[in-house]
């Protein structure tokens, strides 16, 4: 269930006055969103997405927008956001904000095969050599602070060797990191397969920008790689990895510090959603009846990264 707000063919058709893009033809509810109200709208000019905005930083849409706004002017698969006639493109329907977009094609890749990894790690290449000079700022709202903030929460939630695991590598990443400066700019900040729509092997979108912020490019690889490339026993699946990053070095080859750190960003990002998925469950509930991702999985992951080799990076 994802229509938090329901909406009416004549709300809608109203709302799409604004705009220069047809009539309205069609409304339908998108079922399978988890924290805002998504609709498809079909008029006589195309297809798009209605987005109510339900909760998080209402603060933080204008740097949604731009960042969307300089992805698609850069001729990145995203959404960029529908402007009405005057040239705005945040509004306000039915008491919440409003987003319309374009509806990008195809479905999410369950078991993306090795030609839809390598177009994944091209869009990122050529995104992260973009967004360095995106002049936006957000910062990452789950980066080393937040770890180390948050996951005081949930030690009383885990038994001793998870509680003991999750200090020592919070401990490390701190030290890991301190003084270090990576490459930085706009990143995703959530690349998981299902924010991604594929036809057939080709990358028609990059959706769900909402944990969009600047911050070190190298933890948005780290994401990518942890969900993309991982088997169902949480090893690194070589060819995957190997298709995304030789994709994405063409664009952007890694420097030396983060050469240095990738086995510690694949070990902080899992942790990241680790505790992220722990803190939804023990700590802050969804204000909706949705069904909480599980944390076993990235505690999974976390074990792995930390007792298997790391493939090489490509040069
Ligand atoms: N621009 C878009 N083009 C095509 N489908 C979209 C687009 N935006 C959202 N969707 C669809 O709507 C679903 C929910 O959107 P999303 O922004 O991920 O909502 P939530 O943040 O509530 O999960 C997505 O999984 C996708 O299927
Ligand atoms: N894709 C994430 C959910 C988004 O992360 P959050 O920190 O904003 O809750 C997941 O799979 O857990």
């Amino acid at each position: 269930m994802a229509v938090f707000t329901p909406l009416s063919d004549a709300q809608v058709a109203e709302f799409l006055e604004r705009f220069n893009v047809g009539n309205l033809r069609s409304l339908k509810g998108v079922p399978h969103g988890t924290e805002n109200s998504t609709f498809f709208v079909t008029t006589e000019r195309g297809e798009w997405v209605l987005t109510l905005f339900e909760q998080g930083e209402f603060e933080d849409l204008p740097f949604f927008v731009d960042l969307l706004d300089y992805l698609d002017a850069h001729d990145l698969p995203v959404p960029g956001p529908i402007h009405d006639r005057q040239g705005v493109a945040l509004q306000r329907l039915a008491g919440r904000p409003a987003l319309l977009f374009p509806r990008m094609p195809g479905a999410h890749p369950s078991a993306p095969n090795l030609a839809q990894c390598a177009a994944l790690g091209d869009a990122l290449g050529r995104m992260h050599l973009v967004s360095q000079r995106f002049q936006g700022s957000r910062a990452n709202p789950r980066d080393l602070d937040w770890l180390n903030r948050r996951h005081l929460e949930v030690l009383a939630f885990l038994d001793d060797a998870d509680r003991a695991l999750m200090q020592a590598e919070i401990a490390d990443y701190t030290l890991a990191f301190e003084g270090i400066s990576l490459p930085r700019g706009a990143i995703h900040g959530d690349l998981f397969r299902d924010n991604t729509l594929y036809e057939g092997d080709r990358l028609g979108g990059i959706i769900d920008f909402y944990n969009g912020c600047t911050g070190e490019l190298l933890f948005d690889l780290a994401i990518v790689i942890n969900d993309w490339a991982s088997d169902e026993d949480g090893k690194l699946n070589a060819e995957r990895y190997s298709a995304i990053l030789g994709a994405y070095v063409k664009h952007r080859p890694l420097d030396a510090y983060e050469r240095r750190l990738w086995s510690t960003m694949l070990r902080m990002t899992a942790l990241r959603y680790w505790l992220s998925r722990l803190l939804v469950i023990h700590v802050d509930p969804p204000a909706h009846d949705i069904t909480p991702h599980d944390p076993a999985r990235f505690r999974l992951l976390l074990g792995r990264r930390l007792n298997a080799e790391i493939p090489p990076l490509p040069a």
